[in-house]
C-alpha cells in the first residue's frame, strides 16, 4: 500500500513575507521542497516547480524584449552584471499562473510582488556577488524603496541548463545550486526579526557553456504600484 500522500494545503495568501517563518512553515507544507540546513539564512530549493514546456515559452517571451540589465548602487565595476533582463507581461495568462503558483508554494501575497523578470546569461555572463535587498544607505535607496519598501523574499526559478557554469553560489554558508530546468529557488533577504541578512549573499556565476535563463519574483513590504 503506498501511504506516501502531499500533506493537505492552505493555499490563501498570508502576506508580505516579513513574517518568514509562516511562510516557511507554508512550503514546507508542499511536497519536495528542502530546506537548506542553516541557521543563517532560510533557503528552499523546489525541483521541478515549473514543467519544461512553460520553461521554453518564458524563455520566448524574455527573448523577444531582452536589454542589458542594470544595478542599483553603481559600484564602479562595469562588469558586475553582464546579462540581459527581460521584463515579463504581467497581463499574459502564463505569466499570471506562474505567479499564483508562487503564492499557491508560498503564501506571498501577490500585490507585493514586483513585475516577474528574466535574466539571460551567454557565455561568460555573470551577476557577481551582491544581495537582492537595497542597502539602506545607498544612493539609489529612495528611488527604487520610497514607495513599496524593500524587499522580503526573492523567488527564482531556472529555465533551462546551460552546458557548463551558471551555478548560483551563497558564499556565506557555502551553498551551490546548479541550474536544472524548472527548479526553484526561494529564500527570506531577511532574519527572523525582519533585519536584512547579509548572509543572503549570492553570485550568479559566469555561463562557460551554453545560454542560461531564469525568471525572478521579489516581494516587498508594502504593495508594488
Ligand atoms: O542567475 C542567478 O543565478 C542569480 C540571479 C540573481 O541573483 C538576481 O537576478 O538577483
Ligand atoms: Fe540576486
Amino acid at each position: 500500500m503506498n501511504t506516501s500522500f502531499a500533506p493537505r494545503r492552505d493555499t490563501t495568501p498570508i502576506g508580505n513575507g516579513l513574517d518568514g517563518a509562516a511562510i516557511a512553515e507554508r512550503m514546507m507544507t508542499r511536497q519536495g521542497v528542502q530546506k537548506l540546513p542553516s541557521p543563517k539564512l532560510d533557503l528552499f530549493v523546489l525541483r521541478g516547480f515549473l514543467p519544461k514546456e512553460i520553461c521554453d515559452v518564458v524563455i520566448q517571451q524574455i527573448d523577444a524584449v531582452r536589454r542589458p540589465s542594470t544595478i542599483s548602487d553603481p559600484n564602479g565595476d562595469a562588469a558586475f552584471r553582464t546579462s540581459e533582463t527581460g521584463d515579463l507581461d504581467g497581463r499574459h495568462p502564463l505569466v499570471r499562473e506562474i505567479e499564483r503558483q508562487f503564492t499557491a508554494l508560498s503564501g506571498l501575497a501577490p500585490e507585493y510582488g514586483e513585475p516577474l523578470q528574466g535574466q539571460r546569461y551567454a557565455v561568460g555572463q555573470e551577476f557577481k556577488g551582491h544581495t537582492d535587498y537595497f542597502e539602506p544607505d545607498g544612493v539609489d535607496f529612495d528611488r527604487f524603496c520610497s514607495v513599496a519598501g524593500n524587499r522580503t523574499w526573492t523567488m527564482m526559478v531556472y529555465l533551462n541548463e546551460p552546458e557548463a557554469g551558471g551555478a548560483t553560489r551563497f558564499k556565506a554558508v557555502d551553498k551551490i545550486i546548479q541550474p536544472e530546468t524548472g527548479k526553484l529557488v526561494a529564500w527570506n533577504n531577511r532574519r527572523p526579526d525582519g533585519s536584512l541578512n547579509p548572509a543572503t549573499l549570492h553570485h550568479g556565476m559566469k555561463v562557460r557553456a551554453g545560454t542560461k535563463y531564469v525568471i525572478t519574483k521579489w516581494y516587498r513590504e508594502r504593495p508594488w504600484g
